[in-house]
């Protein structure tokens, strides 16, 4: 199989360092057996998110060199604006420092206590805005979503429109402000939407009236998958793929730090003007000027060229192909991954990697550790940890206990994939020496990101 060589050449390097290995374990056992808590310099391949870590291109660093700093009406927010308009079509745009500013605008104004917001699948932070104003999250994605291994499910980020319309005959459509389609779902492993399945969310949403939110973080991996998978749409630009997706929209939360290809940066869009009044005047409280959002002229900058570059399909094909390319190798081993391999990241299932260790011994938290040591490469953990526990302080158990290889763009080479899926299927020879682990430290709030544990 042909995988599409790096269409990029390198400009400047990072020199990376990988410790021995005795140095690993202690580092991990200072970090609590948690990823999050380890440092930058002491990771060699770096694939604990995509989110932020990407590679900006010369354009987009020449674009720093014009950052408009003035307070009200920089140049770069119209151009952040015109780019938003020409590439997903909505009316208005309020930049934000990142995804999490624009959920935290949108929630404030449309969520109220006792609102349900139904949505495919949940993540972290979305589902935290939408509890912390009252509203309850409800899953309506099909069921497939939650089964690591559905290779002949293309599309296992769709909206499964039984649930959906269930729930607005059961609640009520006054009580939904709007549902959330994540384009695509991280949790599921990077799962896209097909281009049918916004079609007919946006239809019966219009039918109860009910707004229609994307949550666009990785939506030109969606793009492609759409592109290569679905009947109709092979001769489609991404551009035109895009602009089509976007159609079923009435408004977005967009993390730039992903797709936007860029470090830092994000933004609220909608077509409602009233939606664009309530979040211009609440965006001055929590992130700045609307034409600044928490965001510098020249991060404006290099997000609205990051977005252009991002149509490129051969830049898209590479960055998914790339992920494919990860996922195979250790397909070939037997090495129990989410099947389709998604657009983001290579998501190992946990569970089936360490059937000795049980869910409440945080398998995936073991298991992203035991890469650590073994290799210098940082995943991160997606799993029962992740998911916390809920009001009455029970865990989730979520049937999808995932560690994840997430790749980021323009940054690794081919080579680099080589030496993690060493890793991997070495980890996976010796699984039998992996421990489950205990908290040592369990934070109230969004516990993976500063929980410590120990081996059992
Ligand atoms: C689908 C989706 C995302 O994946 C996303 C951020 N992802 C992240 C970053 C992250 C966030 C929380 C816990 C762990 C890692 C990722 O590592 O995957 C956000 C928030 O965006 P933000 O980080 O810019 O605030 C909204 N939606």
């Amino acid at each position: 199989k042909k995988y599409m060589p790096e269409p990029f050449k390198i400009k400047s390097v990072e020199p990376l360092r990988i410790l021995p290995r005795e140095e690993r374990e202690k580092v991990i056992k200072e970090a609590g057996y948690n990823t999050f808590l380890t440092k930058s310099r002491d990771t060699y391949i770096d694939l604990l998110t995509d989110s932020g870590t990407n590679a900006m291109s010369d354009r987009q660093w020449a674009g720093l060199m014009v950052g408009d700093e003035a307070y009200a009406g920089s140049e770069n927010f119209y151009h952040l604006e015109e780019t938003v308009r020409d590439i997903f079509g909505f009316k208005y745009v309020v930049p934000t420092h990142q995804g999490r500013g624009a959920e935290n605008l949108i929630s404030r104004i449309l969520i109220k206590p006792g609102t349900y917001v139904p949505g495919n699948m949940y993540f972290t932070t979305t589902r935290t805005h939408q509890e912390m104003n009252g509203g309850t999250f409800v899953d309506v994605i099909i069921d497939e979503a939650h089964e690591p291994d559905r290779a002949d499910v293309d599309f296992k980020g769709n909206v499964d429109l039984d649930k959906y319309e269930a729930l607005i005959k059961k609640v009520g459509a006054d009580k939904i402000p709007y549902i959330t389609v994540g384009v695509t779902v991280n949790l599921a492993g990077g799962q896209p939407v097909s281009m049918q399945n916004l079609k007919d969310v946006h239809a019966l949403s219009k039918k109860y009236g009910i707004r229609v939110i994307f949550d666009a973080t990785r939506c030109v991996e969606n793009a492609y998958f759409i592109k290569t998978r679905e009947k109709g749409y092979e001769n489609k630009t991404i551009k035109e793929i895009v602009r089509e997706m976007f159609s079923y929209a009435d408004g977005c939360t967009m993390s730039g730090k992903k797709d936007g290809i860029v470090n830092m940066g994000g933004f609220l869009a909608m077509n409602e003007e009233e939606l664009y009044d309530a979040a211009r005047s609440l965006v001055v409280v929590f992130e700045g000027m609307p034409s600044y959002g928490g965001m510098s002229g020249r991060d404006m900058e290099a997000l609205a060229i990051g977005f252009q570059e991002a149509m490129d399909f051969n830049y898209i094909k590479h960055r998914v192909q790339q992920v494919e390319y990860l996922g195979e190798k250790l397909m070939e081993k037997g090495i129990p991954i989410v099947k389709p391999i998604g657009g983001h990241a290579v998501f190992l299932d946990a569970r089936a990697f360490l059937p000795h260790i049980p869910q409440s011994q945080y398998p995936a938290q073991a298991l992203a550790a035991a890469i650590f040591v073994d290799s210098g490469v940082r995943t991160m953990e997606r799993g029962n940890v992740s998911a916390g526990r809920d009001k009455d302080g029970n865990e989730y158990f979520p049937k999808l206990e995932l560690v994840r290889l997430t790749i980021p763009r323009r940054v690794y080479t081919y080579a680099h994939m080589d030496y993690v899926a060493e890793s991997v299927i070495n980890t996976y020879e010796h699984r039998e020496d992996v421990k489950g682990l205990k908290w040592t430290y369990e934070p109230p709030v969004l516990r993976f990101f500063t929980g410590r544990f120990e081996p059992i």
